[in-house]
């Protein structure tokens, strides 16, 4: 006997295929739907049953929404890669169509603005740079922005509404924000054509009205309202929207409710372990950021793991947490919603403080002064990480 809601699926799934869109059904003698088609319409069958659980507010089943999801050939769907921009790690960058031009975007989920190098800065800030020409046409006009990053770098400057392409999916009018003039820290780095934010829109600087992420307004054409990050050690790595690719994880798949009160996709670690070391039961609230290079977390966890790191010291020289590149560094794990989320030795040596140094600049630093923990690239990059908007935004991990 099919369950009132396997009917109900049925019924919905059947009207969404032959391109009927459901209707109130109301009591009248007669009627009739008009339909039309459809230019993008759900596929199969687990992508249905997706869209009728979460039309009626009921919770989707992980291995439903992994069926549901198909590669990047539906263009409901996107990938893009994320191209470390050193031999650190430093940030990964992104190609991105701004108009007619692509650019080479840092997409950061702690941050909301779609910013970039542009024609109305002085050519001198535009040597080695990819850049968006500005369209007077499609200027928005009266709205301004800037933006102050955590390091003290910031950019600001106008604003147009233009299309925007990331790996096949299309913005046809997002804002794009046209630097009129960025801090010298992005003067002197010649890769980063400008950031992609992906937090939430609400940190969003545009004024007089803030304006929506890249993935604010295509969420609701994607195949499902996530984006997935998949950062790579000393690799490239992706950022895929709209589907769950199960060949970038291994295991199962660990979800954590976010809290987006502060606009970041925040979260609370319940505890942390030194390499093989037992579990210490500790509330650590941060943020996933991939714009953020190094990990940043309370002093006495950050003590603990470099007491067990022969060598280490917190340099007032170097401004943090160093140790002989030498070092053999061990495991740091973070339990998230009860499973142990592991970031490996290797990846806790950022760099030598000078180059061909010996001293080396440790990936785990403190968080004191910031508010906030901050659970950057160094904790990211072992890891493919879900970001599921929706009524409650939740974030999926799972070990690469
Ligand atoms: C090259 C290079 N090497 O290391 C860096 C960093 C760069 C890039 N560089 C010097 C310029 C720069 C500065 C910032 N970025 N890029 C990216 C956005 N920033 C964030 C984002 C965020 N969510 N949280 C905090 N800051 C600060």
């Amino acid at each position: 006997m099919p369950s009132v809601l396997g009917a109900l699926t049925a019924t919905i799934g059947f009207l969404s295929v032959v391109g009927a869109t459901p209707v109130q059904l109301e009591k009248r003698k007669a009627f009739s739907i008009k339909q039309v088609e459809r230019t993008k319409y759900i596929k199969n069958g687990a992508q249905q049953k997706v869209k009728t659980l979460r039309k009626f507010g009921v919770k989707v089943p992980e291995q439903l929404l992994a069926a549901s999801s198909t590669g990047p050939n539906d263009s409901l769907n996107g990938s893009v890669p994320a191209v470390p921009v050193d031999d650190y790690d430093s940030l990964y960058l992104t190609p991105v169509e701004l108009g007619n031009t692509t650019v080479q975007l840092d997409f950061d989920t702690g941050s909301a603005d779609l910013w970039t190098f542009s024609s109305l800065q002085a050519s001198s800030q535009l040597t080695g740079h990819d850049y968006y020409r500005v369209d007077p046409g499609k200027k928005l006009q009266g709205h301004t922005w800037r933006i102050q990053y955590g390091d003290g770098s910031g950019a600001g400057g106008t604003v147009y509404a233009d299309k925007v392409v990331v790996g096949g999916v299309t913005a046809t009018s997002q804002a794009v924000e046209a630097a009129t003039s960025v801090s010298s820290q992005f003067t002197r780095d010649r890769d980063t054509d400008g950031l992609l934010g992906l937090s939430f829109s609400s940190l969003n600087t545009v004024r007089p009205t803030a304006q929506k992420t890249f993935f604010d307004t295509v969420k609701e054409n994607l195949q499902a309202p996530l984006f997935a990050v998949t950062l790579k050690f000393h690799a490239a790595g992706s950022y895929d929207f709209g589907f769950i690719d199960k060949s970038k994880y291994k295991g199962e798949i660990t979800y954590v409710d976010v809290d987006t009160s502060n606009g970041w996709w925040e979260f609370t670690a319940t505890g942390y372990a030194v390499g093989d070391g037992s579990t210490t039961q500790a509330s650590i609230s941060g943020i996933g950021d991939t714009g953020t290079t190094l990990m940043y977390l309370p002093i006495n966890v950050v003590k603990a793991y470099y007491a067990k790191v022969t060598g280490s010291t917190d340099s007032s020289r170097y401004g943090g947490w160093v140790f002989p590149c030498s070092a053999t560094l061990p495991d740091f794990t973070l339990v998230v919603a009860g499973t142990k989320q592991t970031v490996p030795g290797q990846h806790i040596n950022y760099a030598p403080v000078q180059t061909g140094g010996t001293t080396c600049y440790g990936g785990i630093q403190e968080d004191t002064g910031i508010g906030f923990s901050i659970f950057g690239d160094v904790f990211l990059k072992s890891k493919y990480v879900i970001h599921e908007a929706g009524d409650t935004p939740r974030l999926g991990f799972a070990e690469q």
